[in-house]
């Protein structure tokens, strides 16, 4: 039946299932939201669809006339409305099963109800054929069409003369006159006018919450773009992959052969555009990609809508949505104001004023200005905090040692196991150190614990409560946690609910950063994230580095059965930089349920691990080589140490390691090779010793080589990487901005605590398993020997 060619055109953020019927030439615009089963069927001409429409399940929108049937911008059409209007305005409501026949030209701000039908007819019924040919359906339908349309008709007060005007008529609401239209092959174009409430008794709308549905609407559609996001597995591109990953076996050893441009192909090279010191280049040739993964993996981000994910992320939307949150850590490093949409999001405004808090502080420390109660300067200072306030000083005070003031210590104790805290102590003078509370939500036992275990300690030494305010601040959301603590008003620094935990380092919880290295050192490093930032939010998805990352991670985590990841960075002072991204990463994509509420179908986030090279490599890169598993790494290294020694020998075998270890993973040796450099006749005829010499290579990595570790630098690697989290996370359709799932063993640890002091009775009572009773048994069996040793 269709004349017209099949065509799609689609905008941006459209949502459109795939088990939608379309036919025809088709336009859908942005933002619009067709649902699962809907129709648009273009059969004789095309059919426009302007932006930020809803249209419902087994919704049908016919057009079978030559000329375009156009539709405008914000309408809804709800669950199982049938659509032949001759053209529809902007802002309209088509009520659950309400019909508007081709004859019937809908203005603006109009409301078919449930169940109505707008035709060009007079009030008198339709023969069965007649609502055939008017709404195109099958006879059922067209049956209950027939009592619809003669109801509607029916309530008419006035008679349907009062709504149906001739073409060409000036509609004036509510008013009366025009010819009814009698049939319907015959009938000429009527218009309803804006605003008219078609209920089968003629209404007309005020007009008045006009604003507040215009807000209903766009909410209803927000929730919709969120709750339809198909499983990622249910996109084109997942099972092409799928497929590819079976069909095209890649060997690294012949792709290199074959193609002598594949390290130009497949590498890409990042530099600050503000900081040109900022200099990193990704190689990603040495993975098991070709042509046509490569491209299918892209399409992949594009029918996952990252770009668009990403957008709404930078522009301030509630994408933790299960907690209600924005998620904007870039914020906090967008000095020069590049990210307009945050500004909407509270307390986006206080990141600069904080910023100058931190600034004012840190210096003061630094500089001695800040003395003890006794008058002495700060020689220690000791960060209390776990999780995300911990890792991320910690991990960037150790990166960026070269810069840190050397006579001054940094401590962080983040275990509530008392050897923590009693390490530190033991080597502070109470007079000389502040502790820095470092906790988001300010409600963390073993932060909590152990800052009122160092408050205990320093209060033995100084007497007098009035002295804390010398020696306590706090990193907090929590202003009132804070306060109760005894922590001074002028010693809170704050931050916002939308800084996670494990992205909070950029914010007040970089404190420690600010007076190890200094607030300058600590700007250069937010104006180095920054600058990752605004890559990854403009560059096009194959130029764009952490899109990269993800991609290629998500291949063998979902393609190749690869189970985790590791990080090997060429450079001690980053030896803690796999434990950092272990948080970021696994608490990040370690979640089963999709922001739709669906379980997954498919693999998330990896098990992230990895030390500094090379002690790695003689300690389990043995695996990775020969064992059986497959194990995609990163390996990353500066090419300038800060540490020339010997003239810069050491740096120059550190990184024959570094560039010697990927190559070995991805050519491996044959057997043949073997055999050719085995001199010694017994060893030849030895097969054991000859087999157990091959490696079999095709071991993917990708090697980040950058220019010197400087707080720059370290800021865009740290967050490139989180831009690859965030990335896999939108492909994977989850929310990798909360964290659920450390809840529940948190709630346990309060019930068993008490029973740590109590009797086995008490423990029975309790009703935990048999396994956790019996462990805590012994634990009570036992807890009052001392072990002489
Ligand atoms: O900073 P807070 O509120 O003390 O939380 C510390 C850590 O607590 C953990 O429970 C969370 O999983 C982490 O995300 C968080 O970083």
């Amino acid at each position: 039946m269709s004349s017209t060619k099949d065509r799609l055109d689609v905008g941006s953020k459209v949502t459109l299932p795939q088990d939608v019927d379309i036919r025809g030439h088709v336009t859908i615009g942005t933002g619009t939201v067709v649902h699962p089963k809907a129709a648009i069927l273009a059969l004789s001409g095309p059919i426009t669809i302007g932006a930020s429409c809803i249209i419902e399940e087994n919704v049908t929108i016919i057009n079978r006339s030559p000329s375009p049937l156009v539709i405008g911008s914000h309408n809804l059409f709800e669950v199982g409305s049938h659509i032949e209007a001759r053209s529809i305005g902007d802002h309209n409501t088509f009520e659950v099963k309400s019909r508007v026949s081709s004859q019937v030209a809908i203005g603006s701000f109009t409301t078919i109800s449930a169940g109505c039908a707008a035709t060009a007819a007079g009030t008198r019924g339709y023969t069965q054929e007649e609502l055939g040919d008017l709404l195109g359906d099958d006879d059922e339908e067209a049956e209950a069409g027939l009592k619809v349309g003669a109801r509607a008709m029916k309530r008419t007060p006035s008679g349907a003369t009062e709504t149906i005007l001739e073409e060409g008529e000036e509609g004036e609401a509510g008013e009366g006159g025009g010819e009814a239209v009698t049939a319907p092959s015959a009938a000429p174009v009527v218009t309803l006018p804006d605003y008219t409430v078609f209920t089968g008794s003629v209404g007309v709308w005020s007009g008045q919450g006009r604003l507040q549905e215009e807000a209903l609407h766009a909410k209803h559609l927000d929730y919709l773009r969120q709750a339809m996001s198909p499983l990622a597995s249910q996109l084109p591109s997942w099972s092409k992959l799928d497929q590819l990953s079976k069909s095209n076996k890649v060997v690294l050893r012949d792709a290199f052969a074959k193609d002598s441009k594949r390290f130009d192909t497949y590498s890409r090279h990042f530099q600050g555009d503000r900081n040109k010191d900022i200099s990193v280049l990704l190689d990603f040739s040495k993975n098991l990609i070709d042509e046509e993964i490569w491209a299918t993996l892209l399409s992949l981000a594009k029918e996952a809508k990252v770009e668009e994910q990403r957008d709404a992320m930078f522009n301030g939307e509630q994408v933790n949505a299960s907690e209600g949150r924005s998620v904007l850590h870039v914020a906090l490093r967008d000095l020069d104001d590049d990210f307009k949409g945050k500004d909407k999001v509270e307390g986006v405004d206080e990141v600069i004023p904080e910023l100058k808090h931190i600034r004012d502080f840190s210096e003061a420390v630094r500089n001695g200005q800040w003395t003890g109660y006794t008058g002495k300067p700060i020689k220690s200072i000791v960060n209390i905090g776990i999780g995300g306030s911990d890792l991320g000083p910690a991990m960037v005070c150790e990166a960026l040692k070269p810069y840190a003031k050397r006579d001054l210590d940094a401590h962080f104790v983040s275990n509530i196991d008392g050897t923590h805290m009693a390490e530190a102590l033991r080597v502070c003078d109470p007079e000389s150190t502040v502790f820095i509370v470092a906790s988001k939500t300010f409600t963390t036992q073993e932060t909590i614990t152990n800052a009122t275990t160092a408050r205990d300690w320093f209060l033995e030494h100084a007497k007098d409560k009035k002295h804390v305010a010398k020696h306590f601040v706090a990193l907090s959301t929590n202003v009132k946690a804070a306060t109760e603590f005894g922590i001074a008003k002028e010693n809170m620094f704050k931050f916002w609910d939308w800084v996670g935990g494990r992205y909070s380092l950029w914010s007040a919880i970089g404190l420690s950063i600010a007076i190890v290295i200094g607030y300058e050192r600590f700007e250069e490093m937010l104006r180095g994230a920054n600058e990752m930032d605004r890559h990854y939010a403009s560059t096009p998805l194959d130029q764009n580095i952490p899109v990269i990352l993800g991609l290629i991670n998500l291949y063998y985590n979902n393609f190749l059965g690869a189970q985790t990841h590791a990080i090997l960075p060429y450079d001690q002072y980053m030896h803690r930089f796999a434990d950092y991204f272990q948080q970021g990463d696994m608490e990040s994509n370690g979640k089963f349920i999709t922001k739709s509420g669906e379980r997954v179908q498919y693999q998330t986030g990896p098990i992230i691990w990895g030390q500094a090279g090379t002690n790695g490599q003689h300690a389990f890169y043995q695996l990775i080589h020969q064992g059986t598993k497959l194990i995609p790494c990163d390996f990353l290294a500066p090419i300038e140490t800060q540490n020339p020694i010997r003239g810069g020998e050491h740096h120059r075998i550190l990184l024959s390691n570094y560039f010697a270890q990927p190559e070995a993973l991805a050519f491996g040796k044959t057997e043949e090779q073997v055999r050719e450099e085995t001199t010694s006749k017994e060893d030849l005829d030895n097969s054991f010793l000859i087999k157990s010499k091959v490696f079999d290579g095709n071991k993917p990595t990708n090697s980040i080589l950058f220019q010197k570790l400087t707080p720059g630098t370290l800021g865009a690697l740290i967050a490139m990487y989180e831009h690859k989290i965030a990335t896999e996370g939108f492909i994977w359709g989850i929310n990798s901005f909360d964290q659920f799932g450390v809840e529940l063993g948190k709630v346990l640890a309060k019930k068993i605590l008490p029973l740590l002091s109590a009797d086995a009775a008490k423990v029975d009572a309790e009703k935990h398993d048999g396994s956790t009773s019996g462990l805590i048994k012994h634990y009570l069996a036992n807890a009052n020997k001392k072990t002489s040793s």
